[in-house]
């Protein structure tokens, strides 16, 4: 295959010469001299080619075509540094060619293109697109149309659109209609856009397979469908964390080279019944507070959380509980190793055949036999009771540009774990150190009140099995919405998928009616703390406070590839031999 796809000939570029190569795996031209001598060589992996067309072809800002004779032009990925220490912006490189002969242009472009085919097979060719006209600071719409439509066009896939009407029509759509066909959803939207799409995914995957979502014991199947993100949300957390850089050229070349970033996703339980996934932040305390906070000032845009954190800081709370938890396998890695899971992470590789014992295809999302826990012996669970500031899991390093290193810098993307952040009752200022270390490089763990492990699964109860107490003190709503939300879990439990996700009205009630209960935080006048907090998960309050997280490895598939470490890739406009070394240098 490698030498059917070689092709080498003198190519044109303006008016200098080059000796172009084609190996199948890269493409790769060397400018020449009148003397023969061979000077700058550009090379592009030919898997990061977005598109050859005939003519000399423009695509942004819009479409320009001279259909010639002699020329083609090759458009492919091209990196750029984003200001920061990590995450690299991909840009759209352009290069046009021109050849002696009519022939000899045919015989590149088809070469290339088929180059193309069989060197990436994970190319989608036909994507769901869901947009939310509303994340963010509502461009989506525009941000999709302008910046990422033409890219798909360029890359000859096909796209079927929809503009969202009302919130959970994506997961919806997902649960319910025919999906035959698609390689992958795209979300164009922020991290809740982003939950959307991956509790339909998920909820379908497991319809499909006769897996019942409520028990954790369950090892769930992994979604065969791919999900893109184009950042066009508030924070995107998520696109952050995966991909290094929120911008959506970057998010859509990603997607359209069809790069393939495995997820540990955390599923969240009540009572014998699923709640909701996550895979960013599962917070009590600090965190659950801030966003129940943040919910009372929604007409303050994106400043109400500031305004709520200082608010939520201010009131100076803590928590009792009893956390239970299981630790991860020592020997694989700790949160407190300093290391950052980047593109082409160590850990995640060896977790994937771990994950993954029984394929000769490690990692592959359509192995039939899952088995995460069955060959693990499950370890012993960790008890720890007290009182905390606040305790959160979270499946990912949960970086965004507030937190350039996020609330676990060493957590990674795929090795089935997640951290578990417990940060014990403290002074205000200690508790201030901790929280102001999230904004700059120094270790939020190096302090004598925070704990963080690495583990599987999570457990939290009140002391004293005391949820009904808990609840009665945040307001005389409350039990009665617990025994609502009661009933629905059960109904849930007897389906045993998330098909009661798509009850909408339903829910919405449930969610309104526990806004109103969540607990109050009357700011520095209230005399009477509320004796429980609420879980933020993902920017969701969950209506329970006591509840068990079990981390599912691998779980769903991103079109990303994890951050590229901006350092250690060379900054340069076309990838150059000099590049190639300091990647090789760098693995
Ligand atoms: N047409 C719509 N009308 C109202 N809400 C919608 C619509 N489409 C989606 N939603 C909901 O809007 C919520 C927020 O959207 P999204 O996550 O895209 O933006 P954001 O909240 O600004 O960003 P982030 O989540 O990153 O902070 C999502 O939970 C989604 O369910």
């Amino acid at each position: 295959m490698e030498t059917d796809l070689r092709l080498e000939s003198s190519l044109w570029v303006g008016n200098k010469r080059y000796l172009a190569v084609l190996t199948g795996w890269h493409f790769k031209w060397t400018e020449v001299d009148k003397k023969n001598r061979q000077k700058k060589t550009f090379s592009v992996p030919v898997a990061e080619v977005v598109g050859v067309e005939e003519g000399r072809v423009e695509i942004l800002p819009q479409k320009l075509v001279e259909d010639t004779d002699k020329d083609f032009t090759v458009f492919y990925v091209k990196r750029s540094s984003s200001g920061g220490s990590y995450g690299l912006l991909w840009r759209l490189g352009r290069t046009q060619f021109s050849c002696p002969s009519r022939v000899l242009r045919d015989q590149w472009i088809n070469h290339l293109r088929s180059a193309l085919k069989t060197h990436s097979p994970l190319r989608p060719h036909r994507l769901l697109v869901f947009v939310n006209p509303f994340g963010g600071k509502r461009k989506g719409r525009q941000i999709y149309h302008s910046l990422v439509a033409p890219l798909f066009e360029l890359a000859g896939i096909s796209s079927h659109v929809i503009v969202t009407e009302r919130a959970n029509q994506a997961r919806d759509h997902l649960l319910k209609k025919d999906l035959t066909g698609f390689d992958g959803v795209v979300c164009v939207g922020g991290d809740g856009m982003f939950s959307e799409i991956l509790h339909g995914l998920i909820g379908r995957t497991q319809q499909e397979a006769g897996l019942c979502e409520n028990d954790p014991a369950v090892t769930l199947q992994p979604c065969p469908l791919h999900i893109g993100i184009i950042p066009a949300g508030s924070t995107d957390c998520v696109c952050h964390a995966t991909v290094g850089v929120i911008d959506p050229v970057t998010s859509a070349l990603h997607i359209i080279i069809g790069d393939s970033q495995p997820l540990d996703v955390c599923s969240v339980h009540h009572a014998s019944a699923l709640v909701r996934y996550s895979v960013s932040l599962v917070g009590y305390g600090f965190y659950g507070d801030v966003l129940a906070e943040s919910e009372k000032h929604r007409w303050m845009g994106p400043l109400r959380y500031d305004y709520s954190g200082t608010m939520v800081y201010l009131s100076n709370r803590s928590y009792s509980g009893v956390v239970q938890y299981l630790p991860a396998d020592p020997l694989l890695s700790s949160p407190r190793d300093k290391t950052r899971c980047l593109s082409g992470c160590s850990v995640c590789s060896r977790s994937t055949e771990k994950l993954f014992p029984n394929t000769s295809d490690s990692g592959s999302l359509y192995s039939s036999h899952y088995s995460q826990f069955s060959t693990d012996s499950e370890g012993e669970w960790v008890s720890v009771e007290g009182r905390f500031r606040c305790v959160s899991l979270t499946c990912m390093s949960s970086s965004c540009a507030r937190s350039p290193l996020g609330l676990s810098p060493s957590a990674h993307l795929a090795d089935g774990t997640g951290d578990l952040i417990l940060v014990w009752d403290t002074h205000p200022l200690a508790f201030l150190k901790f929280l102001y270390r999230h904004t700059s490089t120094e270790d939020q763990f190096d302090l004598p009140f925070v704990e963080v492990h690495r583990v599987k699964a999570v457990r939290f109860s009140l002391p004293g099995g005391r949820e009904e107490e808990g609840h009665e003190e945040i307001g005389g709503s409350s039990s009665r919405i617990d025994e609502e939300e009661r009933a629905r879990v059960d109904a849930v439990s007897r389906n045993g998928s998330q098909q009661h996700l798509a009850e909408r009205d339903m829910r919405q009630e449930v969610t309104n009616e526990q806004k109103t209960a969540t607990p109050f935080l009357c700011g520095l006048c209230c005399k009477k703390a509320p004796a429980v907090s609420v879980w933020n998960c993902d920017g969701e309050i969950l209506p329970f406070t006591e509840i068990l997280c079990k981390i599912h490895g691998q779980l769903v598939r991103l079109y990303a590839r994890g951050i590229e470490d901006g350092a250690a890739i060379h900054n340069c406009t076309v990838e150059t031999d000099e590049c190639e070394r300091r990647r090789v240098l760098n693995k």
